[in-house]
């Protein structure tokens, strides 16, 4: 750290959470909602230095790195992460102008240009000041949330920000309504078109495919004191979720959740099944028919593209299964209205029992818990949002 700025900011918003009540934040006259995203690269010269940037300290192997950049390079070294994030932001920001604030969005990322810092650059030139983080990433877990908080922090740090901007973040959102109704959507759409093609439902399976992550990761997901079961957080979330989403989808159909895009050396445990061996094994069970929903995804980037639409529908097809693989929430409607609501809930303060959640296990904090989503290995870094260790 070159200066305490993160660290104030850090400061600042542990003083709005502990003197509130314990899940949610004061109302805040926010000037700004900076959308933060993962990042990817926009041709064939980014994908090394990008992929550099993502993996920077993690000991992913080579091999899994030359493998990596040749799905990017398939795609002409081009991830639609970025015009995707770049549609959400205008969706976002003409949802918030239709219901008459005067609310922009503005975009950076964790990996790739443009950076957090420019977009913490651009807010403060344009006299914003006290600004709504909002990562697109529904769960907890280190990726998913505290590296999301870090990434904040290390912007303040390095543009020098940190005693001028105030930065609080929308909560984890996997089990609000706006995220869940478009996989129940696909779900219900897909089982639709199986049953049509001829496929009886005992010959169906659903999978509910997620990020796979360490599971020393995945035990630390979501705050230290509350105990979640194998996987932690992570997992329960996704769990919950999928719970949900088969029991609005209104189906009988047998359903399991399995991990995808394993990385990391092999000695290291990560979440499994792996949806590959999961589809592999159905073939003997007399399944016909496999619907995968990506459950840990919003939108359709490199994960989806080619983990799900490329790799795990090729397994499926040597098998002799029909795969098919649903939406993930992008710009659906439901969606964009509710990442709006997100926001709102936070300008007004709304009280916790008000605040939708289709799961026990929410509605998520506005402020993280102590210790919630430490990672493994890396030491600790200054994160906004979060009470203190
Ligand atoms: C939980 C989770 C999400 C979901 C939540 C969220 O959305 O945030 C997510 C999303 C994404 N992951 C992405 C890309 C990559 N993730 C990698 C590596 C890793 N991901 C991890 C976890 C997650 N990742 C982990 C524990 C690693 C190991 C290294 C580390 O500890 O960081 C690597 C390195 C190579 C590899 O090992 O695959 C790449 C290239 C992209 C962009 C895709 C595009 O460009 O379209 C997106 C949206
Ligand atoms: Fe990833």
């Amino acid at each position: 750290m070159t200066n305490n700025g993160a660290q104030l900011a850090v400061v600042a918003a542990t003083e709005a959470a502990a003197s509130g009540p314990e899940h949610v934040t004061s109302p805040v006259a926010y000037d700004a909602v900076v959308l933060a995203g993962f990042g990817g690269p926009e041709g064939q010269d980014d994908v090394i230095p990008f992929l550099r940037n993502v993996t920077r300290g993690r000991g992913i192997p080579d091999e899994r790195l030359e493998e990596v950049a040749h799905h990017y390079r398939h795609f002409g070294g081009v991830s639609p992460i970025n015009k995707q994030n770049r549609v959400l932001r205008a969706a976002l920001e003409a949802e918030l102008t239709a219901r008459g604030l005067e609310l922009p969005v503005l975009w950076g990322n964790r990996n790739w240009e443009p950076y957090l810092a420019d977009a913490l650059r651009a807010a403060h030139e344009r006299g914003f000041r006290t600004l709504l983080g909002l990562a697109t990433s529904a769960y907890s877990s280190y990726s998913s949330c505290r590296q999301y908080r870090e990434d904040f922090a290390a912007a303040l740090d390095t543009t020098g920000l940190g005693s001028e901007l105030r930065i609080d973040k929308v909560r984890q959102f996997f089990d609000h309504p706006g995220f869940v109704e478009p996989f129940v959507d696909g779900l219900r759409t897909a089982i639709a078109d199986l049953v049509e093609r001829g496929f009886g439902e005992d010959a169906i399976r659903i999978l509910f495919s997620t990020h796979s992550i360490p599971t020393a990761d995945a035990d630390r997901s979501g705050p230290r004191d509350r105990d979640f079961g194998e996987g932690g957080a992570y997992a329960a979330q996704h769990r919950a979720v999928a719970e949900v989403v088969v029991r609005e989808a209104g189906t009988d159909i047998p359903w399991q959740l399995v991990y995808q895009s394993r990385s990391g050396p092999p000695t290291q445990p990560w979440l499994e099944p792996d949806v590959n061996e999961v589809i592999a094994g159905f073939a003997e069970a007399g399944v016909q028919a496999v619907v995968i929903v990506p459950l840990g995804f919003v939108s359709d980037h490199m994960e989806v593209l080619w983990d799900l639409d490329t790799e795990a529908t090729e397994v499926a097809q040597q098998h002799g299964l029909v795969a098919i693989r649903t939406p993930t929430p992008g710009t659906h409607p439901a969606y964009v209205r509710g990442l709006a609501d997100l926001v709102v809930e936070r300008l007004r303060g709304t009280p916790v029992a008000e605040r939708p959640a289709l799961t026990e296990l929410g509605p998520w904090y506005d402020v993280c818990r102590p210790g919630c989503c430490e990672n493994a290995r890396l030491g600790f870094r200054p994160a906004i949002a979060g009470l203190a260790p």
